[in-house]
């Protein structure tokens, strides 16, 4: 049987974990794992990796990383399908991956797979940059020269993946800077609803979604607990340049 065959088999389950450089994905994605059993699969992970296995790819991998540059698709999503084959596990958090539309579209075609929901963490470029200059893991990439490079494709190719979500009511927003405590406790909500299907400001509620937006519109802070929950975009109101955040605390 082929890879795609035996995803299907396996009735692999998978949540896109998206969110700018730096804004704490890996760290959630430890507590996800801890308190909901999933499995934690970072592309970038994976990919670094590769780089220290020796494989072929290993020279033109290491050098798109430091130019902040995303990796051809096919590169990462064999990774990915591998590591999902050889895990015992059937629910798993892809963490940093899809970055751009080809990453997307190339996943979806070659797997088959549509991710169960997408959880976006929401962090101003300030906060981003503060944790990535202080992350101290020796990654070649955390430079201020790549990082600059990094939020520039981030917002400009992966931004698109999280509003292509978006329009199919698949993202969950989480405000990622907070403490990592508060945060996980959004994360929570986004996974409880994920697990009864149900939530209680649910994306079809029009008069909640009526709510935010009044509130927005008075800069009255709408909760995290609603933001996580409801799933939809937020309200732009301080997009671009200074990050992706809805509303100024
Ligand atoms: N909520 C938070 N508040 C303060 N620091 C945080 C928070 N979340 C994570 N950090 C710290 O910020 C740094 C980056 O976090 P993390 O590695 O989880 O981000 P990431 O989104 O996975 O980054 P990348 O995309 O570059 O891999 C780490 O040093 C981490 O300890
Ligand atoms: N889908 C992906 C994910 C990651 N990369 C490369 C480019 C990133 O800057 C680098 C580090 O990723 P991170 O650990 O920050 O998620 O890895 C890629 O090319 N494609």
């Amino acid at each position: 049987m082929d890879a795609v065959g035996r995803l299907k088999e396996k009735g692999v389950k998978v949540i896109f974990v998206l969110g700018g450089p730096g804004s704490g994905k890996g760290t959630q994605c430890a507590n996800i794992v801890r308190d909901f059993g999933f499995t934690h699969l970072s592309a970038g992970d994976l990919l670094r990796a590769e780089i220290k296995s020796g494989s072929a790819n290993g020279t033109m991998i290491q050098n798109m990383i430091k130019e902040g540059k995303i990796v051809p698709s096919e590169v990462t999503i064999k990774l990915l399908e591998k590591a999902m084959l050889e895990n015992g596990n059937d629910k798993f958090l892809i963490d940093g991956f899809p970055r751009n539309e080809e990453n997307r579209a190339a996943f979806e075609e070659v797997t088959k797979i549509e991710p169960e929901f997408v959880l976006f963490f929401d962090c101003s470029e300030e906060e981003m940059e503060r944790r990535l200059l202080s992350r101290n893991q020796g990654r070649d990439d955390d430079n201020i020269e790549t990082i600059r490079k990094r939020f520039k494709v981030f917002l400009e190719s992966s931004l698109p993946v999280i509003e292509y979500y978006n329009a199919k009511n698949k993202v969950r927003t989480v405000d990622a800077a907070r403490p990592i405590n508060e945060v996980f406790e959004s994360v929570k909500i986004a996974f409880s609803s994920f697990d009864k299907k149900v939530t209680t400001n649910s994306p079809g509620n029009s008069s909640f979604w009526r709510l935010c937006w009044q509130k927005l519109r008075r800069r009255v802070p709408v909760t995290v607990a609603m933001t996580a929950s409801c799933g939809k975009e937020a309200p732009k109101m301080d997009a671009f340049g200074r990050g992706y955040r809805c509303f100024r605390r």
